[in-house]
């Protein structure tokens, strides 16, 4: 299999991402880390852009040992100068210098003819061939180059000592078939281009940065340039992982691969995430939160059965534990079966029936079910003792300047349906003044709390409160995804614990699964 080298320029063009700016510090980490990944080539900066990044890069060059450290450059001297300077003490350095080739990118930006191109270009890397054997030119912009001018940019950087020569999609605007006819081309038509490595560098722009960077593979890219998790100047990079794991995951079709050490994309993911404050999105490929999670049931199913129906990558492959089956309201019942038996509950069919219809109602008041919502609705007390009054409605109505006011509607045991409204000094003040006026009890209320579940603004709410009558107090809980509701459940559980208590008063409280 052809190797693929991978030249990481999460610590340049990554750092080209708006709003990101990384100490030395924080350079140092991820260069470690990419080590440790196993890139080839670590870009860490343009030492000419300030002296701050000028001491990064020297950091880093002085302590990366297992990859080639890069520093890039203008085609001039003084940026050069810069790489030479910030590149001392690494073992293996080398230069990345540039010149725009397009001609919008001539005539607006650089203002020079193409010949102009080509002589400032050569001066450059003849200049550099005093500090370095390896240099990388690129040519910027690249991809809206006129074809035959980009073979003779190619074919001068080669006779003035390039060893690597960059093809940039520096905008982002080409699509595969196009940006692989180049790498085709450079192969068919450039003297001398067998002495040196060709090498892709895109970007996202219209979304097509790794196809493209994988089109280039396919036709004879000897490297790719990318940073991890894609991040880049606007839309960002190809992204590394999405390239190492193509290749690992289709090598039938690409025949190509890289040295990476698949089982640290995880990781290098998380701390570049951490350090730039570039959140990964949940679906974005490999590395993403979701890229391994399943939230229906008939994948769900498809999943527990044998994984290969729905993962076309074990996760283990990039260093995570395992594959999640998240519960929503797409889940179905293997799932829910099995997060069950997760969790150590042993439920008969009929109870598994119960909690799973409680569960559906739950995921379509909540975005993501979590393991505590579960647990907390499994241990919701059993109707075990006849419930002499269950809350059929609830309403409330609160405005800082009115008195609030609820009406509560209760079934009772015996079928009938009784309302009514009260009024109090908070909203469940006035919610347990009606459930006092539908009931002949006369109850103190001694203890009320209320607590978060599980997270977010659509956690469940449980309440717990503690009536008493006549020096028999008991005690009732609430759950719901709306404070009020589960503040008028709690109440209505206690009122029917102090009866079933009056009824039979040797009896304990008991709290039961489904
Ligand atoms: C596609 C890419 O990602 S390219 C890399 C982008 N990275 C950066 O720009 C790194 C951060 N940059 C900087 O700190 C600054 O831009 C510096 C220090 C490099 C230069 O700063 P300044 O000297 O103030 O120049 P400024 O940024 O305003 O303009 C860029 C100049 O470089 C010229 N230039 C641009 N690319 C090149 C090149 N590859 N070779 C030579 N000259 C170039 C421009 O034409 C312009 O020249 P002009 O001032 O004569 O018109
Ligand atoms: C400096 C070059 C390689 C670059 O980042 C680009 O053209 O996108
Ligand atoms: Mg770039």
């Amino acid at each position: 299999m052809r190797k693929i080298h991978i030249f990481d320029t999460t610590l340049r063009d990554g750092e080209q991402s708006p709003g990101v700016n990384l100490n030395t510090k924080e350079k140092l980490e991820i260069a470690y880390q990419l080590e440790k990944l196993g890139v080839d080539r670590i870009e860490a900066g343009f030492p000419a852009a300030s002296p701050g990044d000028l001491a990064a890069v020297n950091a880093v060059a002085r302590a990366v040992k297992n990859a080639s450290v890069i520093g890039l450059a203008r085609s001039r001297e003084q940026d050069i100068d810069a790489v030479v300077e910030a590149l001392k003490g690494a073992q293996d350095p080398a230069l990345h210098v540039f010149l725009a080739t397009s001609p919008i990118h001539r005539k607006h930006k650089l203002r020079m003819e193409k010949d102009q191109v080509l002589e400032t270009a050569e001066r450059a890397i003849k200049y550099a061939k005093q500090y370095f054997s390896k240099i990388e030119f690129s040519a910027e912009d690249a991809g809206r180059t006129e074809l035959d001018f980009l073979c003779q940019v190619t074919d001068m950087a080669i006779r003035a000592g390039a060893t690597v020569v960059n093809i940039p999609d520096t905008v982002g605007y080409m699509n595969p078939s196009e940006y692989g006819n180049i790498f085709k081309t450079l192969k068919e038509q450039v003297p001398g281009i067998e002495k040196i490595q060709l090498s892709a560098h895109c970007h996202d722009d219209l979304g097509m940065a790794t196809a493209n960077a994988l089109a280039a593979i396919l036709n004879g890219a000897d490297q790719i340039e990318g940073t991890i998790n894609g991040i880049g100047e606007r839309a960002g990079n190809t992204a590394i992982e999405e390239v190492a794991m193509a290749l690992a995951t289709r090598a039938d079709f690409f025949g190509a691969t890289t040295t990476l050490n698949l089982r640290e994309i995880a990781k290098t993911s998380r701390l570049v995430s951490k350090l730039t404050g570039m959140i990964v999105p949940g679906n974005k490929a490999i590395v993403g939160a979701n890229a391994f999670a399943h939230e229906s049931g008939i994948h769900q199913d498809g999943m527990l059965k044998e994984k290969t129906t729905y993962e076309i990558i074990s996760p283990e492959t990039i260093g995570l534990r395992d594959s999640k089956l998240v519960l929503g309201k797409h889940s179905g019942r293997a799932a829910f079966r099995e997060k069950l038996i997760d969790l150590g509950y042993e439920l008969d069919e009929e109870a598994v029936n119960t909690a799973f219809a409680k569960f559906k109602d739950l995921a379509d008041k909540k975005k993501n079910v979590m393991d505590e919502d579960i647990r907390a609705m499994l241990e919701e007390k059993l109707a075990e003792s006849p419930e002499v009054y269950s809350l059929e409605t609830i309403e409330v109505s609160y405005g800082n300047k009115s008195t609030p006011s609820a009406t509560i509607r209760v079934r009772t045991a015996e079928g009938e349906v009784k309302e009514q409204t009260a009024e109090g000094n908070g909203s469940v003040d006035a919610i347990y003044n009606a459930i006092d006026g539908l009931t002949t009890e006369n109850v103190e209320l001694e203890d009320y709390s209320i607590k978060s579940v599980s997270h977010g603004k659509d956690a469940l709410g449980e309440v717990h409160v503690v009536l008493k009558q006549d020096e028999v107090s008991a005690q009732g809980r609430g759950l719901s995804t709306d404070i009020l509701e589960a503040s008028a459940r709690a109440y209505i559980d206690a009122l029917n614990r102090l009866i079933e208590k009056r009824k039979s008063p040797g009896r304990r409280d008991k709290m039961s699964l489904i």
